[in-house]
């Protein structure tokens, strides 16, 4: 969790990064993920801020989104690269990566990474400079109801996107 950024929607600009959202972010999304990509609805717009004294490391987690687009606004810096470690459900979310899972990302100034919100990810160590990000967690409210499971998600089936999927399973 960082402790330095600022939630955008609290600045009034929720309605600008909903349109945004609409009009960029969601036929993209509907293209490159077309089950976790589908019919989103709200979003967190907020930046995240690295500096040495500061924060300057994101750990292991998934994103409370669907999707998530996170821009890389500046400054100059070094380190501070992304890690992936591959897709995983609520069921399998603590397992281990396979070798093919893993990989970094070199995060530059004006670009933008679009992910599924349960691709596991962290930010490595910045080692000089200062970071700033712009995050969009996008939601979608009809996936999120199609998934649960009364109350909690322990009984869904794992589903097909998830790295460890192994084929339809039958309820008991
Ligand atoms: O520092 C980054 O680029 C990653 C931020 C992130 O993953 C998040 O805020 O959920
Ligand atoms: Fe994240």
């Amino acid at each position: 969790m960082n402790k330095y950024g600022a939630i955008l929607d609290d600045f009034g600009l929720q309605p600008v990064l909903d349109e945004f959202m609409k009009a960029y972010i969601q036929p993209f999304s509907t293209f490159l993920y077309p089950v976790l990509g589908q019919d989103l609805d709200s979003h967190h717009g907020f930046v995240v801020e690295y500096e040495l004294g500061k924060d300057t490391n994101l750990g292991f987690h998934v994103d409370d989104s669907e999707v998530t687009l996170n821009v890389c606004l500046g400054d100059v810096f070094t380190g501070g690269h992304l890690f992936f470690k591959g897709v995983r459900c609520d069921k399998h979310v603590h397992t281990a990566p396979a070798a093919g899972e893993c990989f970094d990302l070199e995060h530059k100034v004006g670009m933008g990474v679009f992910h599924v919100g349960r691709h596991r990810h962290g930010a490595n160590d910045l080692t000089s400079g200062h970071r700033i990000n712009l995050i969009m967690w996008c939601r979608s409210s009809h996936q999120r109801q199609a998934r649960s499971c009364g109350n909690c998600s322990c009984h869904s089936p794992c589903p097909e996107w998830c790295g460890l999927y192994s084929g339809p399973q039958h309820s008991q």
